[in-house]
């Protein structure tokens, strides 16, 4: 493995990780809990040179002004990008990584939730005041969520620069009365590149990206190269690369670069962006066992009170963390987690020519041509008690999941690592042999053991993408792999036929390229992703349970067909199929066996006299708070539709209602009504018991309320296929009475492909069919200021 050796002294705290990356299973149209400020914009009579440019970043944010004079360099480009599950920052950092390889330009990537953004216009200010040309080019990569709004790392920086708009209007074409910015013409003549990242699947295609592009133009910045767009319902892959090629010439062509030696250099070796340095004799208190932290080591002790439920004892973190965040998630217990589904399979048949997984696994059976693989679908209650945590019914909850051990030791073993090697603690550092070193990131926290990074920090199962296959071709020793592996780098149908569309991960492709003599320290720190932060809808009512946080997962695995990737897409006689997993539901999953294990077996895990790394049965996270609420007057009516795992806030939302027209009758809520699909009454209804047992107490008159559960079942022998839209349109009279004369709210969770769409032509139908309007165009008209009244929330993922 080659590590230099390394002894305490030398062990700097390698310190800021970014760990606000996410892979969501569910979002929602939300707002970060802190309201943004608008910051001042340096004055444009400005005298002093670029040198004396004005620092004055906001409190808890690095200055961007004193990080661009530290590169004391004559041109430069600073990216920054708005990103909730990486994307953006990926494709940022690429970009960034190629003007340095290519160009020898310096550039930064840099979150706007750690460097001050706003300083922008200080810098611009003072760089005008020089008379010479803008040396500084800027870059904004940036998502879209929800109602087309930025991502929680982007939020202050959008509000600023928007002036306090950027919503409403996806064209970007508000005027702002009282516009300090434009005022102050400090972005007037700014170089900028753009990419907007979004799915064409929703309402507001890539809204942010566009309306901050306009506005740039508005405030005098000067676009170089046309604005980028990634659509993820198609290929923001390949979107992204039609756009890299002429950006990049046009980056060169600003600056005045030399571009003869651009493009793909097969020759050219790769030059690692970290050393791996072997951290000898360290203090125990300063190793990361996978535990997330900006700052330092973090460790528990057992709490004196025990978990009242099978689920063991309680751990308390020692020198508590001053706020959770993104960046520092709570630790917090499960104090329950059972299984919602009853014997559900999902059934895959494949061709008879491809070579079936070994039989025996205990996840799912191998038959003639065909895979069996068992369905779960968990339910897990977290225990934030004397967490100081809360959070309002319609929250999210967001989670760190861990790799499971058979993915960690499949990748250490690919890449030759002993046992030994695997648990030796280790720190990255920057490699001075190549010129992004200084500004790269570490992408985990350090020192920690090269399992530790494997299992908890970075993601081993993600898809291998193109340009990180032609890393790996640099480091083939065999000429004929080294070519494949070019050509995989190079041939974009060639790759999505034969790694792509089958989601090969790092071990499937060394496994399948063993000459690749690939250095640890290039896996860890430049091609593996950070292991991003997972949300759910919380599925608890902070009002009937306000110290548990409710998770409804549904375990994610498939099986797929997967080409040899050493072979060409039409060698069919190398074709296999492969089980594919989700991360985070897959670990929820085992958590839940090995605590269902442990509790039978009464070896309840114990206190520890010293303090723990990492607390057991507790998982890191964090409440983000969503704008997904029931409306302020319990009285008034609600309509939800959610099948599936779309139920979980429906749960959440049932439950507080029937629980305050139990307590508190005199307060007569309103009617609460929910639509609810899956397939089979006694297979995948969830939560069906507590339903029912609800519906019971309605129906004794025990507790008055208006609770109706309206099923849809789409695979029930004897019975029509039926979806919630349907049953939503059966149910149009009420519906509209409900909500278009009475003033109740419509709700969706789910899918946003397919059921949100439908669910939404319907209630445009039903206004139009029930509301006395003239034409179908008015019935949607009216579901669309709904929305604007904030009367009709989605939840809803594509
Ligand atoms: C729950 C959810 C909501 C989204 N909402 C929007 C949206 O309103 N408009 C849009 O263009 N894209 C939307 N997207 C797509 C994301 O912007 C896109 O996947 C992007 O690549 C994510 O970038 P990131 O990984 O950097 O966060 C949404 C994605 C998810 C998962």
């Amino acid at each position: 493995m080659g590590f230099l050796g390394l002894d305490t002294t030398d062990v700097a705290i390698l310190t800021t990780v970014g760990l606000c990356s996410a892979a969501y299973f569910l979002f929602f149209k939300q707002k970060k809990a802190a309201a943004p400020q608008r910051a001042v914009v340096a004055p444009a009579s400005a005298t002093s040179k670029v040198a004396g440019a004005t620092a004055n970043a906001r409190p808890g944010k690095k200055s961007l002004v004193d990080k661009i004079r530290s590169l004391n360099n004559e041109k430069q480009l600073i990216i920054f990008f708005g990103s909730q599950t990486g994307t953006a920052e990926d494709l940022a950092t690429r970009v960034a990584t190629e003007c340095t390889k290519q160009y020898s330009l310096p550039a930064l990537v840099c979150d706007p939730e750690e460097y001050d953004a706003s300083e922008i216009a200080a810098w611009m200010t003072e760089e005008k005041e020089t008379g010479e040309e803008a040396k500084v080019m800027f870059g904004f990569f940036m998502a879209t969520y929800g109602e087309g709004e930025p991502t929680d790392n982007a939020a202050d920086f959008y509000d600023w620069i928007m002036g306090g708009t950027g919503k409403g209007d996806d064209e970007g074409d508000e005027e702002i009365d009282d516009d300090e910015l434009m005022d102050s013409e400090a972005l007037s003549g700014m170089p900028y590149i753009a990419f907007a990242l979004g799915n064409k699947t929703y309402e507001h295609y890539n809204a942010v990206g566009r309306r901050l592009d306009k506005r740039l133009a508005r405030l005098g910045a000067v676009r170089v190269g046309a604005l980028g767009e990634g659509d993820d319902d198609e290929s923001m892959e390949e979107d992204f690369l039609k756009w890299k090629t002429t950006a990049m010439l046009e980056i060169a062509k600003h600056f005045k670069l030399d571009v003869t030696a651009s493009g793909t250099q097969r020759d050219a070796p790769h030059v690692p962006l970290f050393e791996m340095v072997q951290a000898h004799e360290i203090d125990r208190q300063q190793i990361y066992f996978g535990e997330h932290s900006a700052k330092k080591p973090r460790r528990w002790s057992s709490s004196q009170e025990s978990g009242n439920d099978n689920s063991g004892v309680r751990y308390e973190e020692i020198a508590k963390a001053a706020t959770v965040d993104a960046k520092h998630p709570h630790y917090s217990r499960i104090a329950r987690s059972a299984p919602l589904f009853v014997d559900v399979h999902d059934e895959y048949g494949f061709d008879s020519n491809l070579r079936l997984p070994k039989p025996g696994h205990k996840r799912y059976q191998v038959g003639a041509c065909k895979v069996r693989i068992e369905r779960h679908c968990l339910h897990v209650d977290l225990d934030i008690a004397g967490s100081g945590l809360k959070y309002v019914t319609g929250d999210h909850v967001g989670v760190w999941p861990v790799n499971d051990d058979e993915h960690v030791d499949r990748l250490a073993k690919a890449l030759h690592l002993t046992d030994q090697e695997r648990d030796s603690v280790v720190v990255l550092k920057p490699n001075a042999a190549n010129m992004s070193a200084a500004n790269a990131k570490l992408p985990f926290p350090a020192p920690c053991a090269i399992r530790t990074a494997l299992a908890s920090y970075l993601e081993v199962s993600a898809c291998v993408k193109q340009h990180q296959l032609e890393v790996l071709a640099k480091y083939a020793t065999d000429p004929t792999e080294r070519d494949t592996l070019f050509a995989l780098s190079e041939n974009r149908e060639r790759y999505v036929a034969t790694i792509e569309k089958s989601r090969k991960d790092f071990a499937e492709v060394l496994e399948a390229f063993p000459s690749v003599a690939i250095p640890v320290a290039v896996v860890l720190g430049e091609l593996l992703p950070r292991i991003a932060v997972r949300y759910y809808s919380i599925s608890s009512s902070s009002l009937e349970e306000p110290d548990k946080v409710g998770i409804t997962a549904v375990m994610v695995r498939y099986a797929i067909p997967s080409c040899h990737p050493a072979h060409r897409p039409e060698d069919k006689e190398h074709d296999s199929v492969v089980i594919k997993q989700g991360l985070a539901t897959s670990w929820l999953q085992r958590l839940h066996e090995e605590r269902t294990e442990t509790a039978t077996s009464c070896d309840l895990p114990s206190a520890h006299d010293e303090p723990l790394p990492l607390p057991r049965f507790h998982l890191p996270m964090y409440i983000r708070t969503s704008t997904f609420k029931l409306p302020k007057n319990p009285r008034l009516p609600v309509v939800m539709v959610g099948p599936g795992t779309g139920v979980a806030p429906f749960r959440a939302f049932v439950r507080e209602r029937f629980f305050l027209a139990k307590t508190r009758p005199d307060i007569q809520v309103g009617a609460t009504w929910l639509f609810y699909g899956c397939r089979h009454p006694d297979k995948d209804f969830l939560y069906r018991d507590e339903f029912e047992a609800m519906q019971k107490a309605v129906g004794a008159g025990e507790v008055k309320l208006d609770l109706k559960i309206i099923t849809a079942f789409s695979r029930w022998e004897g019975h029509d296929k039926k979806y919630v839209q349907h049953r939503v349109q059966e149910h149009a009279a009420q519906v509209w009475d409900m909500v278009g004369v009475q003033g109740g709210s419509f709700y969706i969770c789910g899918d946003a492909k397919h059921m949100a769409h439908d669910v939404n032509a319907t209630l445009g139908n039903i206004a139009y069919n029930n509301g006395a309007m003239n034409s179908l165009e008015q019935g949607k008209a009216w579901v669309k200021e709904l929305k604007t009244k904030g009367r009709y929330l989605e939840d809803v993922w594509a």
